[in-house]
């Protein structure tokens, strides 16, 4: 039989929240994608940007192909622990989030070799829903 799952809570993955320790969530599927952010075709900004929160609306939206999916399973660590009073995990789109937050909060946070990453969090022009923070 194969091991258990394991399970993290959303408190635990949002420790994992950057370019050297990197955790996101995909459809309540908790990922360690640290080894892959230098070779994501889609570039480390994508994936620093949503490091530490559930990344499923940002990985949908780019339209991945079945090669993308199927390659995530490399990086599967265990399932997002749901209680019965869950909340949704944050994203790097909450409501709540303000682009000068966004500026402070996550741009701030990848500023270690990622300074290309600042003016242009995610490398592809075919995200239009990424807020652009004004200075
Ligand atoms: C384990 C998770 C992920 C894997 C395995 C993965 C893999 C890939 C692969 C193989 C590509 C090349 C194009 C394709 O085959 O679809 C790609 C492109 C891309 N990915 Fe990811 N990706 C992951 C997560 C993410 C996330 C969370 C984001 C956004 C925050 C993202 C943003 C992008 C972008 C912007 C591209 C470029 C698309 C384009 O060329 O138009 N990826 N990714």
């Amino acid at each position: 039989m194969a091991s258990e799952t394991k399970t993290y809570t959303l408190e635990e993955v949002t420790k994992h929240d950057k370019a050297q320790d990197c955790w996101i969530i995909i459809s309540n599927k908790v990922y360690d994608v640290t080894s892959f952010i230098d070779q994501h075709p889609g570039g480390r900004g994508a994936l620093i940007y949503v490091a530490g929160t559930d990344a499923t609306e940002n990985f949908e939206q780019v339209g991945h192909s079945e090669d993308a999916k199927g390659g995530m399973s490399h990086f599967y660590i265990g399932n997002l622990h749901l209680h019965s009073d869950h909340k949704p995990a944050p994203t790097a789109f909450s409501a709540t989030t303000t682009a000068t937050n966004i500026q402070q909060q996550e741009v701030g946070d990848a500023k270690s070799g990622d300074q290309d990453y600042k003016n242009n969090p995610i490398p592809s022009p075919s995200h239009s829903t990424i807020p652009q923070a004004q200075a």
